[in-house]
């Protein structure tokens, strides 16, 4: 048996909730369909490189479902040479059939182990996708010179003053990686905000949990499944390719980059938590000294400096839950880089 057209998108989505496993060998490499959204490509020469590419960890995201999907398919018709270990990972298909974020909970704030708090789809999709990054990765475990990377595709609600950032999710002491920052720049990443505290998604689990190179990249705004226009992914396309195919990630200067420490979480804490702003600010709007961002019964947040910005503003979640990022813009020479 083979992926058929080998369209493991069409695959997944025909088989949301379980497939049975199976692998087929293709040109150069050997393909596991492990679980659905669940596919390990091992090359026929041996890798230090193990990439995991997840897409569609919200269901609605589709562009970089679509992207990773391409690839895969050159990968298995012989149109692309498989270099490197690969994992991908197609995270909520069922919300995906639905055009939805998600089904019942936030699939991005489950990781960690958080899902053992929580019954339900998203919350035994955490436990598999959890497991499936861990058998990837157990291999490698005595390996120092295996080389973990875990890019996790996103795309936004609203529009953004950057189209394209990622989040470097936190690290412990403060040391970011030169190459990695590079890799990001190479791939079309006008931004990076820089993580200030341990949080419950999947690039930081991969992080905490197994030391890899791992971000959340955020690639433009949502769009429904066939509205995508991949050409918008040019840059990101050619940079994965030539890791998928040669073997190492492609730098190029990180200078264009615009870079942001991450100051504080907004938490929605009560139902009557409100944003005064409108909506369709965009993404990194900034807002002067003093002013009243956020408000609810128990709480204001009132902006610290003039020129500190907010990322993902949303108060359509539950009580506890993140209500955006504060972020403030930081130079190259405030980082330690190895
Ligand atoms: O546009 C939005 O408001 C959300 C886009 C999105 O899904 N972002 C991720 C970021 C994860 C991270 O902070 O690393 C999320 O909210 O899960
Ligand atoms: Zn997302």
């Amino acid at each position: 048996m083979t992926i058929p057209n080998n369209d493991f998108l069409a695959l997944t989505l025909a088989h949301q909730e379980a497939i049975e496993p199976f692998s087929f060998s293709f040109l150069t490499g050997t393909a596991f369909v492990e679980d659905t959204g669940i596919l390990r490509l091992e090359p026929n020469t041996p890798s230090d490189v193990n990439l995991v590419l997840s897409v569609g960890v919200h269901g609605n995201e589709t562009g970089p479902i679509e992207l990773v999907n391409q690839l895969v398919s050159q990968l298995l018709t012989g149109k692309l040479t498989l270099k490197v270990r690969l994992l991908v990972l197609i995270g909520n298909p069922v919300a995906a059939n639905q055009a939805k974020r998600f089904c019942e909970v936030n699939l991005n704030r489950l990781f960690v182990g958080v899902w053992q708090q929580y019954e339900g789809y998203e919350a035994s999709r955490a436990e598999r996708l959890e497991q499936a990054i861990s058998d990837f990765f157990a291999p490698i475990a005595d390996k120092p010179e295996g080389l973990k990377l875990h890019y996790d595709l996103h795309t936004a609600i609203r529009g953004s003053e950057y189209e394209k950032f990622a989040v470097y999710p936190y690290v412990e002491n403060a040391v970011y990686h030169r190459a990695q920052l590079e890799f990001l720049a190479a791939s079309g990443i006008d931004a990076v905000l820089f993580s200030h505290q341990a949080t419950t998604t999947f690039s930081y689990y991969s992080h905490k949990v197994h030391g890899a190179h791992s971000f959340t990249i955020e690639l433009g705004k949502v769009h429904a499944f066939g509205e995508n226009d991949l050409s918008r992914f040019a840059d990101i396309n050619t940079s994965l390719t030539t890791l998928l195919t040669r073997g190492y990630c492609p730098r190029v200067s990180a200078s264009t980059m615009t870079l942001f420490k991450v100051l504080d979480s907004l938490i929605k804490d009560d139902d009557s938590y409100r944003l005064n702003l409108a909506n369709d600010v965009k993404n990194f709007t900034q807002f002067d000294e003093g002013f009243v961002l956020a408000e609810s019964i128990k709480s204001q947040y009132l902006v610290e400096k003039t020129g500190d910005a907010l990322v993902f503003p949303n108060t359509q979640l539950p009580i506890g839950q993140r209500a955006g990022l504060m972020v403030r813009p930081i130079t190259q020479g405030d980082l330690t880089l190895n």
